[in-house]
């Protein structure tokens, strides 16, 4: 895996530059290299949507820039801060969605989401009022009283997703936020996180659902095999084509299922 990076490490105060910024981002798992020296810019103020097949690269990636995991090579900023010279200051200005949280779950929704808060220096007050109006917002209505060790997948993605908002961070990093999410609520975790944008904030997002990309996203990055394959604003990666359809050009991949004909009940 090589150090070289195609793209200058982000120059000038941290008020410029990109939201986010990976400079030959590499990770290996034994033999495996999961992510290449992935080279990567957020724009400030974008929704940018990270998308590729299973087993890309893409949660290794969103796990080394957001500090969760350490990369064998390469650096990743935050608004120009080192995420691992300078951990502390980077991460005061992110609010994560990792995948596969495990939180504490015999804390109901509103006691986890206030916890958060706390975790993240608000003071008691302000912890419970967002909380409140967090649990509103997306409809938790059983946050209240009912442990989330007894929620179903949907409701633990909205109360992970508010813990990662609470502290009013100005990144969003979210990985397949949308995953188990019914349509309602996906809607309504839309119009929070456009609301966000639209009010200066950045929104990283990784996302197998290609259409929703395409609704919400106003930048995007093909990754595949642990590199990225294009990016940019989204009109300029798909062209005259669907994301679907750019996705599948750009990755290679074929649809069409060969054997199991054994699976075809008309086949009896
Ligand atoms: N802790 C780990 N140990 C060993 N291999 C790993 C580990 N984490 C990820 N990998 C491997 O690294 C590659 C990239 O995985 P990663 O989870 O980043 O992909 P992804 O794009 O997020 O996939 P998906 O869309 O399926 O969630 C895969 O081949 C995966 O098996």
């Amino acid at each position: 895996m090589s150090d070289a990076t195609d793209l200058p490490a982000p120059q000038g105060s941290p008020m410029d530059g990109p939201a986010i910024a990976a400079r030959g981002l590499g990770k290996r798992f034994g033999d495996l290299v999961a992510v290449k020296g992935i080279d990567l810019d957020v724009p400030r103020g974008s929704f940018f949507g990270l998308v590729g097949p299973n087993g890309a690269g893409k949660t290794t990636t969103l796990s080394m820039v957001t500090g969760l995991l350490r990369p064998d090579a390469g650096q990743a900023f935050v608004l120009g801060r080192d995420v691992w010279a300078d951990p502390v200051a980077a991460k005061r200005l992110l609010g994560v969605l990792p995948d596969g949280l495990k939180v504490f779950d015999r804390l109901t929704g509103l006691q986890l989401i206030t916890y958060a808060g706390l975790l993240r220096g608000l003071p008691r007050e302000l912890a419970s009022e967002r909380a409140a109006e967090l649990v509103a917002a997306l409809g938790l209505a059983d946050a209240q009283g009912k442990l989330v060790v007894d929620y179903s997948a949907g409701m633990t993605k909205k109360v992970t997703l508010a813990s990662a908002l609470v502290h009013g961070p100005r990144v969003l990093v979210l990985d397949e936020p949308f995953e188990a999410v019914d349509p309602i609520s996906a809607a309504t975790i839309r119009r929070i996180l456009s609301g966000y944008v639209e009010s200066g904030g950045t929104v990283v997002l990784s996302s197998h659902v290609m259409d929703l990309v395409e609704r919400t996203c106003t930048h995007v990055a093909v990754i595949s095999d642990g590199v990225v394959l294009e990016t940019g604003e989204l009109d300029a990666v798909r062209g005259r084509q669907s994301l679907e359809e750019r996705f599948v050009d750009l990755v290679g991949g074929s649809t069409e299922v060969v054997g199991l004909s054994w699976l075809r009940t008309s086949s009896d």
